[in-house]
């Protein structure tokens, strides 16, 4: 479904992605692992078209998404959540839903969305700002959902939620995979991760250090690539 190809992305002079290959299939959840500052949001950044790559291709159901700009990449059916969660603090959450809304025969409306996120019906009028860490990011991955995307890129979507809260993003996401949703997630969370990854890229430097089943993601792996002890 997504085949990132030889990818070289840059910020001015800084050369940040060196060669950075990846699938996601159809149906399946690929986890994108590694240390702070190694290049994992500007993967789903470049992939997203909020950066350029200078070399390399995104290849989405067959398309090249590569040169365009991130509003054709969502209408192309690639939804992001956000780090941060990055929702509008002086909108109502339905509000904040509406604005993605790309309606689509039997795909996600403001119902289906609530129906998922009951929480989130209960607090429709309340403004963005005023909701917890939790609820931002059920709201940060109810209004990606809201494009009626194919494939779901989600950046750490654990950061920063107590692990109460942690095990209900993981239900979500859980749910959206028995549904169907391809997706692409930037984690830290090492048994959020292992819990939900069909498959698993670990970055290095901007570069794909590792990758496999989420089988042989070795403690010897953990261990040199993401300060496991
Ligand atoms: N807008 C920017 N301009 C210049 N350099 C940047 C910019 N954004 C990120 N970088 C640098 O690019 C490198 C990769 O950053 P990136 O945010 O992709 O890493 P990450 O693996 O997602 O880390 P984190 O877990 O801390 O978010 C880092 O060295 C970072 O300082």
């Amino acid at each position: 479904m997504l085949t990132v190809d030889n990818l070289h992305t840059y910020y001015g002079e800084s050369h940040i992605l060196h060669d950075i290959s990846l699938h996601v299939k159809k149906g399946s959840v690929s986890v994108l692992l590694g240390r702070n500052g190694m290049g994992k949001t500007t993967t789903l950044h470049t992939i997203m078209g909020l950066v350029a790559p200078k070399e390399g291709k995104v290849l989405f159901e067959g398309n090249e998404l590569q040169s365009k700009p991130s509003y054709q990449i969502s209408r192309a059916g690639i939804g992001l959540v956000p780090q941060g969660r990055r929702i509008f603090s002086n909108l109502t959450v339905k509000e904040n839903l509406l604005t993605t809304y790309k309606p689509v025969e039997n795909g996600w409306d403001i119902e289906s969305i609530f129906s998922m996120f009951p929480r989130l019906k209960e607090r429709q009028k309340s403004m963005g700002g005023n909701l917890s860490g939790g609820e931002q990011q059920m709201l940060s991955i109810g209004r990606a959902l809201m494009t009626n995307p194919r494939l779901l890129l989600l950046d750490e979507p654990s950061e920063g939620l107590s692990p109460l809260i942690v095990s209900d993003v993981i239900k979500i996401i859980k749910e959206l995979k028995k549904n169907g949703m391809s997706m692409l997630i930037v984690e830290q969370n090492l048994s959020m991760a292992s819990e939900l990854a069909d498959y698993v890229y670990i970055l290095s430097k901007g570069a794909v250090a590792f990758e496999g089943e989420t089988e042989a993601f070795s403690r010897d792996v953990k261990q040199k690539y993401l300060s496991v002890t």
